[in-house]
């Protein structure tokens, strides 16, 4: 009979959250591994029994005694140690004894733990990390100990800060619902309505409830309970007011991975967020609040531009974090600068975070190195389009000078043209990058005589940068010669 139910693969350990309180643990031995299961087993306020004698004692050892958390026995393990114990821990450097004390544990039933032969124990301890009431536990079921520390930190080093302060207010809250309805029958409801609020507000978003305090906590329990009584969940702005904030994000060129860790932070923190169209979908993902894309533009892009910016105003009327999301970089050729002034005179001041503009990453991405000693040492970034469609006053020719040219494919001809106007050879090098740092970039190279008929022969699309100079092929030349 063929099923949907999860597959059994076997080989693995059960794992638990072992409750200790008060039960008698032994452990045997006083070195790091003993002091490490010291913290372990008292953080589960078990009573620990320590059997090793003082010249075997390490600093932190010696100190949990001093300090009476361990009941101290100043000798060798003997077989009679064991009576009454729910538990037994060797952590000991002589491994004959550690062994035989691992097998009478068996034969007693006791659960034991033997730090040096891992097929003698019962269970495993795992790497820990603890944050209040959380407890994240990572086991490589004995074959990496080092490792499963290693992934434990990174781990921790994911969660937002002071989560285990959110966890004790969850915890709080979770006590409120009941109160207000305290009917077991009434369970469903109960734990539908945290779910949804725990899904809509977000981890992030949900530590701010540690930033509360007495008055301002009593008024959100308030809040929360009228709408728990209408089975709805609260608007995490309502919930979790923040100051409107407006900032101009850069998503790079179109690799998810080449966005800054500032843009990320701010796409994860944002209330709202305003995207240009084809943002790869792996940057979108990063939204937690609401996200609004910009709609197809039929050559009316003044009026779709007006649309978004009144999305984004609309957002910081409800006094939320807005974001809008742009390719590329914000203030090179992503009309930043309109925006900024336009937010202004509606009394916000952006804030900026740059992005990577393919005008930097198309010449990189065709290992193109726009600077080159003794080659060229001038660029200069230029549209192909001016303002309502106006042609760009291109460059003079210059034998150490590059010119990157953004939106260039529709005027690869009219361009082509000028620059033999500016004195540029027919020779001088050329390259086309389309769709720049996506996975269906490509690179087409020529000479500026051929520049717009490769454009025909190879259909390039936009978006696509054109890169003209002698540093297109320097990297590819045979008589490069490097100053
Ligand atoms: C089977 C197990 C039995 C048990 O102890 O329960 C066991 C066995 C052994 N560990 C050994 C070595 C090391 N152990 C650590 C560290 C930790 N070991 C822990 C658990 C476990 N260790 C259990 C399996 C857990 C699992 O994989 O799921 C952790 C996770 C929890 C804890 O101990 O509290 C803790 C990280 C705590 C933290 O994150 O803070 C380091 C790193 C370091 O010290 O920095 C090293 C050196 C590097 C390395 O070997 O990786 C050796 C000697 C091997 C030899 O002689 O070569 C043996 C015996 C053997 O393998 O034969
Ligand atoms: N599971 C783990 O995470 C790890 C396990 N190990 C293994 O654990 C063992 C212990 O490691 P450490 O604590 O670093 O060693 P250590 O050398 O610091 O301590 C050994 C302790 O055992 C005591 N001891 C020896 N014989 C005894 C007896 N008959 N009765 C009572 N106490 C006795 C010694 O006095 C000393 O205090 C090692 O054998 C090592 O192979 C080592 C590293 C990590």
């Amino acid at each position: 009979m063929s099923t949907s139910f999860t597959p059994i693969q076997g080989g693995g350990s059960l794992v638990l959250a072992w409750r200790t309180a008060q039960k008698k643990i032994l452990i045997v031995g006083g070195g790091n591994v003993a002091a490490q299961r010291i913290v372990s087993v008292r953080t589960a306020d078990a009573h620990v029994i320590l059997v090793c004698p003082a010249q075997g004692l390490i600093d932190e050892t010696r100190y949990r005694i001093e300090n009476k958390e361990v009941t101290w026995i100043d000798r060798n393990f003997v077989d009679s140690d064991l009576d009454g114990m729910d538990m037994v821990l060797t952590a000991m450097d002589d491994h004959e004894e550690s062994a035989r004390i691992g097998h009478l544990c068996r034969s007693k039933r006791i659960p034991v733990n033997v730090a040096d032969v891992p097929p003698l124990c019962d269970f495993y301890f795992m790497s820990q990390h603890r944050e209040g009431p959380l407890q994240i536990a990572v086991s490589t079921n004995g074959q990496g100990p080092k490792l499963a520390n290693m992934i434990r930190t990174k781990i921790a080093a994911t969660l937002p800060k002071d989560i285990g302060k959110t966890i004790e207010k969850m915890g709080l809250l979770r006590a409120k619902v009941r109160e207000w309805e305290p009917a077991i029958e009434n369970s469903g409801k109960r734990m539908g309505w945290v779910i949804r609020c725990c899904e809509t507000w977000g981890l992030e978003t949900m530590s701010k409830l540690n930033e509360l305090k007495g008055k301002e906590e009593e008024n959100l329990y308030k809040v929360l309970e009228e709408y728990f009584k209408k089975n709805e969940v609260p608007p995490t702005s309502l919930v979790f007011p923040s100051s409107p904030e407006i900032a101009l994000i850069g998503a790079g060129p179109g690799d998810p991975e080449l966005i800054t860790v500032k843009a990320k932070r701010c796409l994860l923190e944002a209330d709202l967020v305003v995207s240009d169209r084809l943002i790869p979908q792996q940057v979108l993902d990063l939204v937690q609040g609401e996200l609004r894309i910009a709609r197809k533009t039929t050559g009316r892009s003044d009026e779709a531009q007006e649309e978004l910016l009144e999305w984004c105003l609309e957002g910081l009327k409800k006094n939320q974090r807005v974001v809008r999301l742009k390719i590329g970089d914000p203030l090179l050729f992503g009309r930043g600068g309109e925006e900024i002034l336009w937010f202004r005179e509606r009394g916000y001041e952006p804030v900026m975070v740059p992005g990577i503009s393919s005008a930097f990453s198309a010449p990189m991405a065709a290992m193109i190195p726009v600077t080159f000693r003794g080659v060229s040492d001038q660029v200069i970034i230029t549209t192909g389009r001016g303002t309502k469609g106006s042609m760009p006053d291109l460059p003079e020719y210059g034998s150490t000078r590059m010119l990157v040219v953004l939106m260039a494919v529709g005027r690869a001809v009219e361009l082509r043209q000028m620059l033999l106007e500016r004195d540029y050879p027919l020779t001088t090098p050329i390259c086309w990058v389309e769709n720049a740092n996506c996975p269906e970039e490509r690179v087409v190279l020529g000479i500026l005589e051929t520049m717009a008929s490769v454009v025909v022969d190879n259909n390039i699309k936009a978006p696509a940068v054109l890169i003209v100079g002698k540093s297109v092929d320097v990297l590819t030349r045979d008589n490069v010669k490097i100053v």
